[in-house]
């Protein structure tokens, strides 16, 4: 009986706890579920929204009205931000006069050449260390060597016959002689305009070492001509540095002249064919090419500016070539030059910087080592400070007179 007690007792044990296994099992899966559904809709809900969520979000948008709903054609004609206003063309001021007009920007950096020549000239005894230190002065200036002998020999020589010296008797002796080492006659035109009666725009080609001031000489030169009266066309022939073609198709869009670029590394001597074709083609009067000058190898630079100017000879000749000159490089400036002349025939010099630096007797060092005239002066980063260069107004600059 006991034993059957027993059993019966193990029995009701038994169901009792099968029976609560089974309520928290399933308790247990039911809580799981609803966690692992919770970490789905976080997880998964930006990606796979469910109508409820969709329409939660478009139940928490921003209402607006019917009035503030445009139709699409109200929005589409609704003002557009506006577009960048082409800049107005400018009207450079004209060329002529404009060295006495920057003269100042000269004098302030050179006056230390013609003041302390001056000064020297003016001691009571012309002594031997005098002349030394007159020649030093001009050396300094980089007037160059052969030059300073030539000048400090006639002053020498006039002094001595003068006899007596006034300081406007000095000043007149040292105007003359300076004068005379610039060289008042050359022929500085700039030549712009077509050799014969052909129907072609002149064409000028302007060259130099990266750095120079090329491209801005370039646009500079292109507004000289335009306050002339001139139509001109740009050509981007330096093709090496993209920001070379952007920069001088920014001057030419100043005033108005259209500047024919190639892709960035393209061929040079390809823009500047094209250039002079869109120069006759729009019947242009003057078409200015600017080149690429990196001196890495003088081969490289022969072969590219020879190949230029050969393509460009092909719809007829070359009316100038410019060499760009920064005046600040003194002697350096003259090594650029020579390699430059081996490689093309050099017209005209323009001496950019020359409001930089006291060395203005590059002027007479430059024309002597390429025999060729400074036609134009820099004297400044202003869009008109590029100036034609007059012996007399340099002179008077240099030595402050009238
Ligand atoms: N002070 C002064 N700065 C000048 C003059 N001419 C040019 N510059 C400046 O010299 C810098 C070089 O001029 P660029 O025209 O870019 O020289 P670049 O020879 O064309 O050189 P790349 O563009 O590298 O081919 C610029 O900052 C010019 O504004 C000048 O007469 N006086």
């Amino acid at each position: 009986m006991d034993i059957v007690i027993l059993v019966a007792v193990i029995a009701v044990v038994a169901l009792a706890a099968i029976s609560g296994l089974v309520v928290s099992g399933r308790k247990k899966k039911a809580a799981t579920a609803g966690k692992s559904a919770d970490a789905r809709a976080t997880a998964t809900a930006p990606a796979e929204p469910h109508v409820g969520e969709e329409a939660a979000g478009t139940a928490e948008a921003p209402r607006r009205t019917i009035e503030e709903v445009g139709l699409p054609a109200t929005e589409a004609e609704a003002p557009a931000a506006p577009a960048p206003a082409e800049p107005a063309i400018e009207t450079p001021e004209p060329a002529e006069g404009r060295l006495v007009r920057l003269r100042s920007r000269l004098s302030r950096s050179q006056s230390s050449l013609g003041q302390g020549l001056l000064s020297l000239l003016s001691r009571e005894h012309l002594d031997d260390a005098t002349w030394e230190e007159i020649e030093d002065t001009l050396l300094t200036a980089d007037v160059g060597v052969a030059p300073t002998q030539e000048l400090v020999e006639r002053l020498r020589e006039r002094v001595r016959v003068l006899g007596t010296r006034t300081p406007e008797d000095l000043r007149g002796l040292l105007r003359a002689e300076l004068l005379t080492l610039v060289g008042p006659d050359l022929d500085r035109t700039v030549h712009t305009e077509t050799r014969g009666a052909v129907d072609r725009p002149g064409v000028v080609l302007v060259v130099g070492v990266n750095g120079t001031g090329k491209t801005t000489t370039t646009g500079k030169l292109g507004r000289v001509l335009v306050a002339d009266g001139r139509s001109v066309v740009l050509g981007a022939a330096d093709t090496f540095r993209a920001a070379a073609a952007d920069q001088l198709q920014t001057w030419g869009k100043r005033v108005g002249a259209r500047t024919v670029r190639g892709p960035e590394g393209g061929d040079p001597a390809s823009v500047a064919f094209d250039a002079v074709k869109e120069g006759t083609d729009a019947g242009a009067d003057v078409v200015l090419i600017d080149t690429a000058g990196r001196l890495h190898t003088k081969t490289g630079l022969m072969d590219e500016l020879g190949k230029v100017k050969r393509v460009v000879e092909k719809q007829g000749p070359v009316d100038e070539v410019l060499l760009v000159l920064d005046a600040t490089t003194g002697q350096n400036g003259l090594v650029q030059a020579r390699v430059f002349a081996e490689v093309v025939d050099i017209t005209g010099i323009v001496l950019t910087k020359l409001d930089g630096t006291a060395k203005g007797g590059i002027v007479v060092a430059v024309q002597r080592e390429l025999g060729v005239p400074v036609k134009l002066v820099g004297l400044g980063e202003g869009a008109d400070d590029l100036a034609p260069f007059e012996p007399e107004a340099f002179v008077d600059a240099l030595i402050g007179g009238e």
